[in-house]
């Protein structure tokens, strides 16, 4: 896997499997900064995902990965920010097109809906993955508002 600077964070009802995938980033080697929360006492998702998008929006991390317990909030809130396009990816095969097709630049996980193996699994296929280009990038083009 090249060399990447991730930038992760969860809501409280994420915060459990995000630990599961801190540990693989750490395994792995790969750099990360974990913007919160910090603990599985309730929250709100916007207060973590605003910070973490703004940061890879401004290209200060390769990519995001983001958990809350249906991947939603976490998500929609990420895509408000320029240059975000944030996939809930609940699926390694969604995960994939996610990069393949759509170039996401954040991974959203439905934490409550997934189990660790396969939060693992989503993670790995999608930091390894590249985007297609082609047909794709003019279509990705045409999603800014
Ligand atoms: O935004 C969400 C749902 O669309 C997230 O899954 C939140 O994690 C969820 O709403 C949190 O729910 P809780 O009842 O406050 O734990």
């Amino acid at each position: 896997m090249k060399k990447m600077k991730i930038a992760v964070a969860s809501d409280h009802a994420g915060f459990e499997r995000k630990q599961t995938v801190l540990k693989y980033l750490q395994e792995q080697g790969i750099e990360y900064k974990d913007f919160g929360a910090y603990s599985a006492e309730s929250s709100d998702y916007p207060d973590f995902a605003h910070p973490l998008a703004a940061a890879v929006s401004k290209g200060e991390f390769d990519e995001g990965i983001t958990l809350c317990g249906s991947g939603n909030g976490i998500n929609m809130t990420a895509n408000k920010h320029k240059g975000i396009r944030s996939a809930i990816c609940w699926l390694p095969e969604i995960a994939e097109l996610a990069r393949l097709h759509n170039d996401a630049n954040i991974c959203a996980l439905p934490a409550r809906y997934i189990t660790d193996e396969q939060a693992i699994e989503i993670v790995k296929i999608f930091l390894s993955t590249g985007f297609e280009g082609g047909r794709h990038l003019n279509r990705i083009n045409k999603i800014p508002c």
